[in-house]
């Protein structure tokens, strides 16, 4: 393949662009214990010309995802500089702020779209308990209207911000997606065409700047410490950017919860329930959670940058047929989303579309604080002795530890 081109953002300096403070990473911590070992993948390597290194690649990817379902990407084309100027315009977004742009683009979950400002007070428009949880997501209609939609401190980097959304959905991504596709021995760009979602630098996906404040005592009690509930997200694929404050914890096929290290300039891939749905099961929908950090860190503000991609809307997701491996090996019925499509199916029912499997996760979504729902009884059941946390989806099950 022609190497991909590396990213190539326009300059930080232009006339009338405000001078951005460099963001300093935090230390990482010194904790050591109940860390997952994540496996690395060299995206350059797919540029190879020779044969047997891509082919090398693909295998390390197949077991990566049926393994983890979580992977840590390296060499994808976005220099640690690039990377830290992106940090950098989300530090001074939330330095910068201004109330009056808090109300004004505040967000409204309810109606399943994730758009514009999140205050730190739950996941609902209404102020609930504090979480300490800023965010501000891009959605579709933010990059099509971006006067009346973004923060206004904001407006003169959206040419380095759109850029970059851009790289990262139509490069990296796409270029994730043809490794994907050939583990599935598909045409290469057969989830890219046919199952990610197009028309804005995100598609029909997300992304998004998070600051993650440290809590107050009040707050730690109610959540226990935890910031997000364990979940996988709905979409394709999840790039997530390694941050030095250890928070980001995945769910270990020994049933115990790990933090994901801090790979310096990684990207932290992340495999969403459509990718296995159409994977028939041989990708993994990693269980993760957001929790707080080790000791060591517990003072700290975690600013955290992703990007969500999501799978066409009208599309209802099934395993690819016509994949070689799907039908020689079949599908593997043994996990979460796919397993429970497969039982709506079987029963004659329709499953959801991508398009409502995502606004309903988003509508509904509860804070970690509510010491109502999140009870046995409540949102939690007992299963083998042990706390789930347990949710239903238009007809869909999902059970989740807690
Ligand atoms: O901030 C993070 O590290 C992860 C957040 C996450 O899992 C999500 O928003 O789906
Ligand atoms: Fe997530």
């Amino acid at each position: 393949m022609a190497p991909a081109a590396p990213f190539n953002p326009p300059s930080a300096d232009l006339p009338g662009k405000p001078s951005v403070p460099k963001w300093v990473p935090p230390p990482a911590t010194q904790e050591k214990h109940n860390f997952a070992q994540l496996k690395s993948i060299d995206l350059s390597l797919l540029d190879s010309d020779d044969p047997a290194v891509v082919e090398e690649l693909i295998q390390q990817v197949k077991i990566a995802i049926r393994d983890d379902g979580f992977l840590f990407l390296e060499n994808y084309g976005v220099s640690l500089e690039q990377l830290h100027r992106q940090f950098s315009l989300a530090q001074y977004l939330y330095h910068n702020i201004t109330d009056e742009d808090k109300e004004r683009l505040l967000f409204s979950p309810e109606t399943g779209a994730w758009s514009g400002y999140k205050h730190p007070y739950g996941f609902k428009r209404h102020r609930a308990q504090p979480d300490g949880i800023e965010q501000f997501n891009w959605y579709k209609p933010d990059w099509e209207d971006q006067e009346n939609r973004v923060p206004k401190c904001l407006l003169p980097f959206m040419d380095e911000i759109e850029t970059f959304c851009n790289y990262l959905t139509k490069s990296v991504n796409r270029r994730l997606l043809t490794l994907f596709s050939r583990v599935l021995e598909l045409p290469d760009d057969y989830l890219w065409n046919s199952v990610q979602s197009h028309g804005s630098p995100t598609g029909e996906g997300y992304f998004r700047h998070a600051l993650f404040r440290p809590v107050q005592q009040q707050t730690q009690e109610a959540s226990k410490g935890l910031r997000m509930h364990g979940h996988t997200d709905f979409g394709l694929t999840t790039l997530l950017f390694s941050v030095p404050i250890s928070c980001l914890q995945i769910w270990g096929q020994d049933e115990q919860w790990y933090y994901v290290p801090y790979k310096p300039g990684a990207l932290v891939i992340n495999i969403g329930d459509t990718l296995e749905i159409v994977s028939g099961g041989h990708f993994r929908a990693t269980r993760h959670r957001v929790y707080k950090p080790p000791q060591d860190q517990l003072s700290y503000e975690r600013l955290s940058l992703v990007l969500f991609n999501s799978s066409l809307g009208d599309l209802r997701m099934m395993p690819a047929a016509e994949s070689p491996l799907i039908q020689r090996e079949g599908c593997v019925e043994e996990q979460g989303v796919y397993k429970e499509f497969k039982k709506l199916t079987s029963q004659g029912n329709v499953v959801p579309t991508n398009r409502q499997w995502r606004e309903i996760q988003i509508a509904t979504c509860t804070d970690p604080t509510d010491t109502v729902r999140n009870r046995v009884g409540a949102d939690q059941v007992l299963i083998d002795g042990k706390v789930m946390h347990q949710r239903e989806y238009m007809g869909v099950k999902v059970v989740l530890p807690v």
